[in-house]
């Protein structure tokens, strides 16, 4: 039976199981708690944004996710469909060897999974490798940039290559650290626009820590908020309360 409009149930998007899981994560620093309890879920196909104000534990959050902090205490996991390990991450100041192409650059995202001994000259790298790299490339829009060095690239276009190099490590988890704070509004809106395709078009679980609330309102799925090491809220960016925003901005002792 071909069913009539009245009848075709309205359908909720079908939630997706995370792909990465972060549960109680804690850290000091010499005796000064800069994460207690934090937590993230990210699914395949979003994009979470994190908010909050200097020294609030965004970046040690990432960085702990991403392996280059080692938590006291607390689960990380990513889920990843074909069992491999390993997250991808992007900073605020794009960490790009300047001199070298904007392909070399991309090339270096799969070092991880090259023989040690291989030199990272781009004439060095396996041609099929080359061409995943203008693959990626290509997916943020700079194929026709390859064989430029990365340090004339503008700063949005530097970004990107360095996006298309996390693309090139070939795991389903983005971490951004600030991607945007370095750029002027135009190359920004791009930049969030890309990790947002990322996370919708291709699938991935994005997470980017932002300090441009509306940016995270405008572009991301979900907004958490993190004070002090604490996560404060957790909501759907469409449900985002300016007030719990300001919040996180306020000088210790204004919310009590
Ligand atoms: N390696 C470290 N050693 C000692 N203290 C650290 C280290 N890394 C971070 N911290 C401290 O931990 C606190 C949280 O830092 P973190 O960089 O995570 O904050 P953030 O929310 O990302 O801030 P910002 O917005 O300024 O980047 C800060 O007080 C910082 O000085």
């Amino acid at each position: 039976m071909i069913a009539t409009k009245e009848q075709t149930p309205v359908r909720e998007p079908v939630p997706q199981p995370p792909v990465l899981l972060v549960r109680n994560l804690y850290k000091t620093f010499g005796g000064r708690t800069v994460l207690a309890g934090f937590e993230l879920d990210v699914a395949a196909g979003e994009l979470v944004a994190l908010l909050g104000a200097n020294g609030s534990g965004k970046s040690t959050a990432l960085r702990c996710v991403a392996g280059l902090v080692k938590p006291d205490d607390g689960q990380i996991e990513v889920r990843r469909p074909d069992g491999g390990a390993g997250v991808a991450m992007v900073f605020q100041q794009f960490h790009l060897v300047r001199r070298r192409s904007a392909l070399a650059n991309v090339c270096a995202g799969a070092l991880g999974r090259l023989p040690l001994s291989r030199s990272w000259g781009v004439r060095a790298f396996p041609a099929r490798l080359k061409e995943e790299a203008m693959a990626c490339l290509d997916r943020v829009g700079l194929a026709d940039r390859a064989h430029m060095p990365a340090g004339r690239l503008s700063g949005g276009q530097q970004q990107r290559v360095a996006i298309a190099r996390a693309l090139c490590q070939r795991s389903p988890v983005l971490l951004a650290d600030e991607p945007v704070s370095a750029l002027d509004p135009a190359a920004a809106e791009q930049v969030m626009a890309l990790l947002r395709s990322l996370a919708h078009d291709d699938g991935m679980a994005v997470a980017a820590v932002l300090h441009q609330p509306d940016l995270a309102e405008r572009h991301a799925d979900r907004v958490i908020g993190l004070r002090g090491g604490v996560i404060t809220f957790d909501t759907p960016a469409d449900r985002l309360d300016g007030g719990q925003v300001a919040g996180l901005y306020l000088p210790d002792g204004a919310l009590s």
